[in-house]
């Protein structure tokens, strides 16, 4: 089975005009089969530890601690190479960066499916819920919620074994988000670690889509466990993310 761990991370940004420690010992798991919600308030450091997970922290961040892909731990950026695309994929929370600015999304697409020879691009689209009316689109040219879904189906084709997806549904209608959480869950029903970060509290509470909950706060993971646990959990700022659905 496919999974992705970190042990101790702490990343620390320093940009020449501010610095700051943005993730502190921090240590989850994300298991095959299963989808992990990483949640947490704005600015608490969870695209910190996607980037992490992915081998994508910004150039000012130096971090310590051990990500593990697979069980094995990534040490280099030529390991990340290797497994960034059909080991480790990321769906970036602004969609549009998962692109080139100078080509349309649809040949950017086939692009992928040429390359990784997994998914084809009808079915990523169809999973990904991106109309591909817009394939002759330039990525700038879409909608935020357009773009997220292209974002989602780029992640998809290479099929990963790892996906990290960065809120996925942020800028989607209710019914389209939760056509994102369901093939979000088929894919890790097929085996996959998947990894999401999400504000969509309601819907998860609702569905249940998610097994493993971790409760990210000021860089520092606060609480984390299974979907039962963590509704018993004691900590109010755990509880906060259930109180307003009467849970
Ligand atoms: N590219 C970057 N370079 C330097 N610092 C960054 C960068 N991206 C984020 N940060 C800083 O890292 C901290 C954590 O940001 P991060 O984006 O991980 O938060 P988040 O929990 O994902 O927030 P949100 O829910 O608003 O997306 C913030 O203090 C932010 O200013």
């Amino acid at each position: 089975m496919p999974s992705a761990e970190l042990d101790d991370l702490t990343i620390h940004v320093d940009t020449g005009r501010w610095s700051e420690t943005v993730a502190e010992g921090v240590s989850l798991a994300v298991p095959g089969g299963r989808i992990t919600a990483l949640l947490g308030e704005s600015g608490c450091g969870k695209s910190m530890v996607a980037a992490a997970l992915t081998g994508s922290l910004p150039a000012s961040a130096t971090s310590t601690g051990q990500v593990r892909i697979n069980g094995t731990a990534v040490q280099d950026r030529r390991q990340w190479r290797q497994l960034r695309g059909g080991t480790v994929g990321l769906l970036p929370q602004d969609g549009v960066t998962a692109f080139a600015a100078d080509a349309s999304v649809g040949a950017q697409l086939a692009d992928l499916q040429r390359t990784y020879k997994a998914w084809s691009v009808e079915d990523a689209c169809a999973a990904a819920r991106y109309p591909i009316e817009n394939f002759e689109l330039y990525p700038k040219q879409h909608s935020a919620g357009q773009i997220q879904r292209a974002a989602l189906a780029a992640a998809l084709l290479p099929a990963p074994e790892v996906l990290i997806a960065d809120e996925p549904t942020a800028s989607l209608d209710m019914d389209t988000g939760y056509d994102v959480w369901v093939t979000l869950r088929a894919y890790a029903d097929a085996g996959a670690a998947v990894l999401v970060i999400t504000h969509d509290a309601p819907l998860l509470v609702e569905t249940r889509v998610a097994e493993d909950l971790v409760f990210l706060r000021e860089g520092r993971v606060v609480a984390s466990g299974s979907r039962a646990d963590m509704r018993a959990h004691a900590d109010p700022y755990v509880q906060g993310f259930f109180r307003p659905f009467g849970e």
